[in-house]
């Protein structure tokens, strides 16, 4: 019986973010294409050959994507919406494919027909932080192969004398996450099969003996359309062309293992870091004579695997069959290597592993399960060390945090009065008009804010000018508030790295890196902390910010703090204890916080749930429990405050329908939420549910570099006022504003507030 090791993937930022450097340049215009092309290969050819230095068998090409691999799969197969104006028959150059990822503004310094054209929606791809340009199938779609990017990426490894498992989104995940506008994108099926197949044949011709192709929504709940579809789809790909690896992750396949197990595939892979328990169902249900791919080691988190564990499982199935050992899924989710990590400590390094470590690791136990373990007896024993250590080391345990918990009373997570009372004093206390505006609370990371921070960094600057300088881009913020007009204020958040980030460095408990890049977004990253240990906030965190941008103005600003649920869901968490035990500890922290706030005088304080809704689990099942404790967490951390105190949170790509008696629950005073690209659809079911609180429909989509006129967001408010009472509303962006510029910015919510003024002027004529 034969082990082996395959990569379903790896991250394709580069260690040291290459790829989003590249690719700025290539949009600021000063790299060429050739350039950006070059970079590009560059990074494949280096990825390749690490990973088979490290012992991958199985590499993968076309895991690298310029900007995302679901946009990657819909522009092959020419599902390229009408208002990118792509003659027919035509494909699409990388012009159109950035026009569909980042939207374009037209004009002289773009040399395209479409002129001002915006981008396809961004959604999460599953549960993760990383998003996915939408496939869009409108009615008149005529799909149609263009450049087909799996083959060039083939014959690129080929040339260079690496054999490589191309990996393929599966056509049944990317109809299933296909938007349809006015029909069924299943309604495609037969030509998208079609499509897929002659890509098969090729990359066969081309000499390619398997594909990889990944198929992550079986570990979903399937409709029966989805479930025929798989069955068809399989039965037209699987039985001529190269053999496929079907790749499932992140989750189990339970009620789906029958499916699967039904399709004649070559092979199957399966996530054992998510699913551990579902490996003896697979290993009966899967025959004999199709290869098994066991996702051991965690592509979702940081943590060193517990090699000897999975040794014992894996010991008795490599003597009965074939096995392939993988990382749970695509480790695009990991950042790339620890040995880049120069500041953490010894003792917190060895417990982990990244992309580069997991493969390792992997290699290693392919080792003892071919040659014995007493083959790499040395080996085994640093990991038995590190997980042991792990296990008992003091720094992971609080006894200050585990007695506050024990202590927690149901008191703590209800506001003192009911919403109708907290309006009424709140307005007394606020006094602010009807239509209030606001923003989220990022202004421009500008280039000079990020240059201030690296040099502050790397020991340059030191901290008292650092500081003086953030102090002054934060009064420059207020000022300028002030003369827009704006009603509610924000500091503007320029001595922050990153929503999550920042808070990470702050609190005690978790760990953070310098390099531990992952991809978010086309060039955009995040380097999640690392939640190691019970968590605590030994000090205030954003005090002193707020208090300084409050003694500079009359109005009122918001203290702004992410919230714990979004802080879980966006780090790397303990995998020792559950999800909702490291939730509760960060509310509590989060709780210390909103407290001083309020004792300092702040009177409205947002805070951010931006990944409550992404963290809800994949499989409705588990939605009630997951909704439970979040929404008590974010109880937890925000109840504390007195009615006069105005609590506001944030969520962005908000597919709400599903959530709002969870949203409700939050009982928070004012919500703002993504809608500017929905035409409002969204508030339709807040009216139906009754929503009682005041909610911010975002009407300035930040996401793309244009700039909306003021008619049309009184438009969008008028859309909004068809399901809300005038009371209800809030007029803000979408989300905040870091990744713009101001020169986008200032228009912008300048509109934005003589659109509020005009709202303002049309409510009292009619009153
Ligand atoms: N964690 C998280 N997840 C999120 C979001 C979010 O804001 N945070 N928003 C949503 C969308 N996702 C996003 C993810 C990242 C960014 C983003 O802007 N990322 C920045 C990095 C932010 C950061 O950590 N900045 C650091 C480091 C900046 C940097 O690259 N510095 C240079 C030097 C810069 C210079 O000298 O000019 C370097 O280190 O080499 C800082 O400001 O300190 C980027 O990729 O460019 C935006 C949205 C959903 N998920
Ligand atoms: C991704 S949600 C962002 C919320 C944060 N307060 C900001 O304005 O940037
Ligand atoms: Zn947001």
């Amino acid at each position: 019986m034969t082990v082996s090791v395959a990569s379903l993937g790896f991250p394709r930022i580069g260690p040291r973010r290459e790829l989003k450097f590249a690719l700025e340049k290539f949009w600021a215009g000063t790299i060429s294409q050739d350039e950006l092309e070059e970079a590009a290969q560059g990074l494949r050819t280096a990825t390749w050959a690490r990973q088979k230095a490290l012992g991958v068998d199985w590499l993968p090409s076309n895991d690298f994507s310029l900007y995302d691999h679901v946009l990657d799969t819909s522009v092959m197969l020419g599902a390229i919406p009408a208002r990118y104006d792509l003659a027919s028959g035509q494909a699409a150059g990388l012009e159109t494919y950035f026009a569909m990822a980042r939207g374009a503004t037209g004009g002289a310094t773009c040399g395209h027909a479409h002129g001002s054209v915006t981008a396809g929606e961004m959604t999460k791809w599953f549960d993760t932080n990383y998003h996915f340009i939408v496939p869009e199938i409108e009615p008149e779609t005529r799909l149609q192969l263009g450049h087909i990017k799996p083959l060039q990426d083939y014959l690129e490894a080929k040339a260079q004398g690496f054999e490589t498992r191309p990996v393929i989104l599966g056509p049944v995940t990317w109809l299933s996450l296909a938007k349809e506008y006015g029909s069924d994108p299943f309604d495609l099926l037969e030509e998208v099969l079609a499509l897929y197949a002659t890509v098969l044949a090729r990359l066969e011709e081309a000499g390619a003996e398997w594909v990889q192709i990944d198929e992550p929504i079986l570990v979903t709940d399937l409709t029966d359309r989805q479930r025929r579809a798989f069955t068809r789809a399989y039965a037209k790909l699987g039985r001529a062309g190269p053999k496929i690896m079907l790749a499932t992750y992140f989750g189990g396949l339970e009620n789906n293992l029958s499916l699967a197990a039904s399709l004649p595939v070559a092979g199957l892979h399966i996530d054992l870091a998510r699913a551990p328990e579902q490996l003896d169902a697979v290993v009966k249900a899967v025959p004999q004579n199709r290869l098994l791919s066991l996702g051991v080691v965690d592509g979702r988190n940081v943590w060193r695997a517990d090699l000897a564990a999975l040794l014992d499982r894996l010991e008795p199935l490599a003597a009965q069959r074939d096995l392939v050992l993988a990382p749970s899924c695509s480790l695009l989710h990991a950042p790339v290597d620890l040995q880049l990590e120069s500041k953490l400590d010894d003792e917190l390094k060895q417990w982990l592993a990244f992309a580069v470590q997991k493969i390792e690791e992997l290699d290693l136990l392919r080792r003892a399960l071919a040659n014995g373990r007493e083959s790499v007896a040395a080996e085994l024993a640093t990991s038995a060390r590190a997980t042991e250590a792990r296990k008992t080391a003091a720094r992971i345990h609080d006894r200050a945090v585990s007695e506050r918990i024990a202590a927690l009373t149901h008191d703590m997570r209800e506001r003192r009065a009911g919403h109708a009372e907290r309006v009424k004093t709140q307005s007394e206390v606020l006094n602010l008009p009807l239509f209030p505006t606001t923003t989220i609370g990022s202004f421009p990371q500008t280039g000079a804010v990020r240059k201030a921070r690296a040099e502050y960094n790397r020991g340059v600057l030191d901290g008292k000018s650092y500081d003086a300088f953030l102090h002054q881009e934060t009064e420059r913020a207020i000022r300028w508030q002030e003369e827009a007009g704006v009603d509610m204020l924000v500091h503007g958040e320029f001595e922050r790295n990153d929503m999550v980030q920042y808070f990470g460095e702050k609190l005690a408990g978790f760990a953070f890196t310098v390099n531990g890049w992952v991809q978010s977004y086309g060039s955009r990253c995040v380097r999640p902390p690392i939640l190691y240990g019970d968590v605590s906030r030994p000090e205030p965190m954003t005090v002193d910010w707020w208090r300084y941008a409050q003694g500079l103005t009359d109005k009122p600003v918001k203290g702004m703090l992410t919230g714990p649920v979004t802080i879980l869901n966006w780090s790397f968490v303990r995998d020792d204890q559950p999800r909702e035990a490291s939730c509760r500890q960060i509310a509590l922290a989060i709780r210390d916080e909103v407290l001083d706030l309020e004792a300092a005088g702040c009177k409205a304080i947002q805070i951010d749930e931006a990944a409550l809704r992404e963290g809800l689990p994949l499989r409705e099942r588990d939605w009630p429990a997951y909704l439970d404790w979040a929404v008590d967490c974010f109880r937890l951390a925000a109840a504390g405050v007195g009615n006069q105190t105005q609590i506001h949170t944030h969520m962005c790509y908000s597919e709400f329908n599903d959530i709002l008696p969870s949203i409700g629950a939050m009982d928070t005073d004012v919500i703002s939420i993504e809608t500017a690209r929905s035409q409002m659809e969204l508030l339709a079911g807040f009216a139906s549910y009754r929503y009682p609180s005041a909610i911010g429909p975002g009407i300035y989509d930040i996401h793309s570099a244009r700039v909306p006129g003021e008619d049309e967001m009184v438009a969008l408010m008028r859309l909004a006022q068809k399901h809300l009472r005038p009371e209800q509303l809030w007029v803000n962006p979408d989300c905040g504003l870091k990744t713009r510029g101001w020169d986008e910015v200032k228009p912008a919510i300048a509109a934005m507030v003589s659109a509020a003024r005009t709202l303002r002027a049309e409510t009292n004529t009619e009153a």
